[in-house]
């Protein structure tokens, strides 16, 4: 188990339930927690920008990088890699402060791992109708890309056992503020407040 002084939080959920929509939503109330660019080798899409959406790699980058051992996590997901910096993470909760990763379930386990501190959260459409009119709606995959991510919300869907939190992203205001609540709860659990408290008492 990885010591840490910040918190990892993990968000995961099947693709087009709105995870993207949700973390935006929260960093704009919530300048301390600090993001994990991902990297991929998928294409980008329209109106993305790499060092913002994702850090874009070629396959053959990408295997550089998993023998290299740079990522904390990494999976393969309907037909594309995916996987979270190592560096970034370890030293930005080294530094103590709180990190906030969007990946979906493979990695999410991975994590768990190494990090079983870590705070999980797993955000869940209305149903699954609604789940397909949203990735319908982006209008971001090819009809067969669509269908290949709902085949894929199933198994995840059904991982969610996983998780400690599972919110319901039915209004989006309302899921915001239930993971605000999460990352504020977080911080007043005892055994975190206890740790600092003892610590500052040590020095005093
Ligand atoms: N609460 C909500 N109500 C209605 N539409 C929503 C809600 N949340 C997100 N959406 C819409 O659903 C679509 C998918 O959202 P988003 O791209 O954030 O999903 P995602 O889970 O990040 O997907 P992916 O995993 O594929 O990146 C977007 O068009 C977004 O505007
Ligand atoms: N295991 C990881 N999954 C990740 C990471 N970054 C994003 N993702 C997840 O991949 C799917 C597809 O994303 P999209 O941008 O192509 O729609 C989605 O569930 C993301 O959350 C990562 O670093 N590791």
């Amino acid at each position: 188990m990885i010591e840490q002084k910040g918190i990892l939080f993990i968000l995961s959920g099947p693709s087009g339930v709105g995870k993207g929509t949700v973390r935006k939503a929260l960093f704009e109330q919530d300048t301390h927690l600090r993001y994990s660019i991902s990297m991929t080798t998928r294409n980008m899409r329209p109106g993305e920008q790499d060092g913002v959406d994702y850090f874009y790699k070629s396959k053959e980058e990408f295997e550089r990088l998993i023998t290299q051992n740079k990522l904390l996590e990494y999976a393969s997901y309907v037909d594309n890699y995916y996987g979270t910096p190592r560096d970034y993470v370890e030293e930005t909760l080294e530094a103590g402060h709180d990190v906030f990763l969007e990946i979906e379930v493979q990695g999410a386990l991975q994590v768990k791992e190494n990090f079983p501190q870590g705070v999980f959260i797993f955000l869940i459409p209305p149903s699954l109708e609604e789940l397909k009119n949203r990735i319908v709606g982006r209008g971001t995959e090819t009809p067969d890309l669509v269908k290949n991510r709902l085949n894929a919300a199933r198994d995840e869907i059904e991982m969610m056992d996983a998780y400690d939190y599972v919110v319901v992203n039915d209004q989006l205001d309302h899921a915001v503020s239930k993971i605000q609540s999460i990352v504020q709860g977080e911080h007043c659990k005892r055994e975190r407040v206890a740790k600092e408290y003892k610590k500052a008492l040590e020095v005093n």
